[in-house]
């Protein structure tokens, strides 16, 4: 379990990190989400023992990375910009990184070269981005740690190893309870992979959620009224969002399905369905109850 308490890191005047209070679950799937800026990183980066904080603490099963060999070897960081040796091959940097991780599988590594594309006898400094990544990938789940931090992991990679990525690391989440952070931007890419969502905003977290609890008690709907209704006819539905397009009304509605079935079908629809909602959707409606204007924090 990571626990963060009132963690602050500052660069000079920069308060990268706000006093940020949060916890995340062993098990977990823990997506980052926030605009440039705005102190993702900084957060793996403090999470992984590379930075000490200026205030608060950061706790992995109650230890700090910081400076703490023994908590380092469960936890592996793959950085948006992954390390290698100078001039190493894949092969090379398995050598490394079984001297420092206890849990290291040979056959681990091995099946996942057989999965990935690339060749662990090539330079990988010769590799292309998203090829650097699928070897620090291999490297990462070869080392077998209880918590695999990833700083914007999909980018460069093809949709491919994107799909092969959160299949192999789902199986490990299955299997061995291994604890996996992701920061990215981009909410899309979050959405069928992670199970917590927490969205970081200049150096704050905004808000943390179970992504299947966030989207109960809201819901999607389109509808072909005649006459189309107003907003305000809708009442007493609390409306989130509504689209028209002619006769088609779409709506994201707060409330059970029951409860909105029922006011929609009082306009006698020609047609009504409940649609899934996409993350995007659903940040929409927490961030205005949080009083936030979504585009501002995620464009
Ligand atoms: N090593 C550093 N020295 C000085 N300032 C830094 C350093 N690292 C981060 N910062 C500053 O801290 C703030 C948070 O940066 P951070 O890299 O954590 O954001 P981020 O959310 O990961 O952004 P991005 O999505 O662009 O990667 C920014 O204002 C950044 O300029």
């Amino acid at each position: 379990m990571i626990e963060v308490k009132n963690l602050t890191k500052k660069f000079n005047s920069v308060k990268a990190l706000d006093g940020i209070s949060f916890s995340i679950g062993s098990g977990s799937l823990f997506g980052l989400v926030g605009s440039n800026g705005a102190g993702k990183s900084t957060f793996l980066r403090t999470l992984a023992g590379i930075y000490a904080p200026d205030g608060g603490e950061i706790l992995i099963d109650g230890k700090s990375p910081f400076e703490n060999s023994q908590v380092k070897s469960r936890l592996y960081f793959i950085s948006d910009y992954p390390y290698f040796l100078p001039q190493s091959t894949l092969n090379d940097m398995a050598d490394f990184y079984k001297r420092i991780y206890p849990n290291w599988s040979r056959k681990r590594y091995e099946e996942l070269c057989g999965l990935f594309p690339i060749n662990a006898k090539d330079k990988i400094g010769n590799m292309s981005k998203g090829m650097q990544r699928q070897a620090a990938l291999i490297c990462a789940l070869a080392a077998r740690p209880d918590y695999l931090l990833l700083d914007e992991i999909f980018d460069g990679l093809d949709p491919v190893m994107r799909q092969l990525l959160k299949r192999i690391v789902f199986d490990e989440v299955a299997q061995r309870d291994m604890t996996v952070i992701v920061a990215s931007h981009n909410l899309r890419e979050l959405e069928d992979f992670c199970d917590h969502i927490g969205l970081f905003h200049k150096g704050g977290v905004v808000f943390e959620r179970d992504l299947d609890e966030m989207k109960l008690g809201i819901n999607k709907v389109q509808a072909v009224l005649k006459p189309t209704p107003d907003i305000r006819d809708f009442a007493p539905l609390d409306i989130v969002k509504m689209e028209k397009h002619g006769s088609l009304v779409s709506l994201v509605v707060r409330g059970s399905k029951e409860e909105i079935l029922e006011k929609i079908n009082s306009f006698n629809p020609i047609f009504v369905e409940i649609l899934p909602l996409t993350l995007e959707e659903v940040f929409i409606s927490e961030m205005e109850v949080a009083g936030y204007d979504i585009d501002n924090i995620l464009s």
